[in-house]
């Protein structure tokens, strides 16, 4: 590995804890909440999936940097997590698909991150306290201007993010001679979950997250999708009005993560926020309707309440995490409407559920 003088930088958490290490990137403060992805590749996907808008990403995998990056691997236009903390950056990458290194990829798009941190330790502390704020800085001996600075940053609990990735002006996706037409919401939609739609022909208009139902109508859409974003479900009540009209109106919706909550929340399931939610790319899911196990992707720190589906009698279990067994899939009874909490367009991952996107297209053919 190619020597480097690295300036000192610290990852420091909510609570007053201290991790020292190097920086890497741009110099700086950031803040953000704090969470971990245990997925072993992946990690440009990662980085610019909107989701992840507002958090710090502490990644398990032990190398970060070493395959490069590749223009064609990107979720959205850019970097969307807050900072990076790893164990061991590489300078050094080599792939034969890679146009360039992360080093200059994370210093073009501007990302305060911190390397030869110790992660299991890191991860190891917040599985226990549960979701925190935390800041990376440069700014190393300043500690309790940096303490001062972090207390004032907003917890995500309450936090309207969608609103902030969301394109700006409607755009579209696809063929426009494509057998199906969706109307889609976007509160940080992944590029892959376009692609598996597009592939599957659909043409598909991509709305702001100020649309409104009439607007998302106009393009007489055969089905409608409500797509994963960052922050919390609960603010974001011009998309539950969406989901509720939808649903109401009887037609044809499928939702992804913050898509999903959405859907619960139109229904009168509320959300929580989860001790460290899941992140990685080996989640096991059952499939309740036909008994299967499937490997997923995912990334969320909120759920919906069991107990408030259970007792919704319009709304059925479809798929529960096999690690604790919280609900990860729900569909509406007697409705062509159903969603998921995990991440069925991967990007990164494994692609066992893909057939979710199947299901949307064989509902919007009936
Ligand atoms: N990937 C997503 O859509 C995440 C949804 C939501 N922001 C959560 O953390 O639970």
């Amino acid at each position: 590995m190619k020597y480097k003088e690295l300036k000192k930088a610290i990852l420091l958490l909510e609570d007053g804890t201290i991790f020292e290490g190097k920086s890497v990137g741009i110099d700086g403060t950031t803040i953000g909440e704090i969470c971990y992805n245990t997925g072993m590749t992946g990690y440009q996907e990662i980085f610019t999936d909107p989701s992840y808008f507002g958090q710090i990403m502490v990644t398990t995998n032990a190398h970060i940097g070493n395959y490069g990056v590749n223009n064609d691997e990107v979720e959205s236009d850019g970097i969307k997590i807050a900072g990076l903390v790893c164990r061991n950056f590489s300078y050094e990458y080599s792939r034969e698909r890679s146009n360039g290194s992360l080093e200059d990829y994370l210093k073009e798009h501007g990302l305060i991150s911190i390397t030869d941190v110790d992660t299991r330790a890191v991860v190891s502390y917040i599985r226990k306290h549960g979701a925190m704020n935390a800041l990376v800085s440069t700014d190393v001996d300043n500690v309790e201007g940096l303490m001062r600075k972090l207390a004032e940053a907003p917890s995500m609990v309450g936090l309207d993010l969608a609103s902030v990735v969301s394109t700006k002006e409607p755009y579209y996706f696809g063929d426009e001679n494509a057998t199906y037409k969706v109307s889609a919401l976007d509160l940080g939609i992944k590029k892959n979950i376009l692609r598996n739609l597009a592939k599957r022909d659909c043409y598909i208009k991509v709305y702001p997250s100020t649309a409104t139902f009439d607007e998302m109508a106009a393009f007489n859409p055969d089905g409608y999708f409500l797509s994963n974003g960052p922050g919390d479900p609960e603010p974001l009540e011009s998309a539950q009005e969406i989901a509720k009209t939808i649903i109401e109106k009887g037609l044809t919706l499928f939702g992804i993560c913050l898509g999903h909550q959405i859907i619960a929340l139109s229904q009168g399931i509320s959300t929580y926020k989860m001790h460290n939610g899941h992140r990685g790319i080996n989640h096991p899911i059952k499939n309740l309707v036909t008994g299967k196990g499937e490997i997923t992707s995912q990334n969320h720190g909120f759920n919906i309440s069991r107990e408030d589906v259970e007792a919704n009698e319009n709304v059925e279990i479809t798929h529960v995490h096999l690690n604790d067994n919280t609900v990860a899939g729900i569909a509406i009874k007697d409705k062509k409407v159903f969603s998921v909490q995990y991440h069925p367009e991967a990007g990164p991952g494994p692609n066992d559920a893909t057939y979710l996107f199947d299901q949307f297209i064989d509902n919007m053919k009936s």
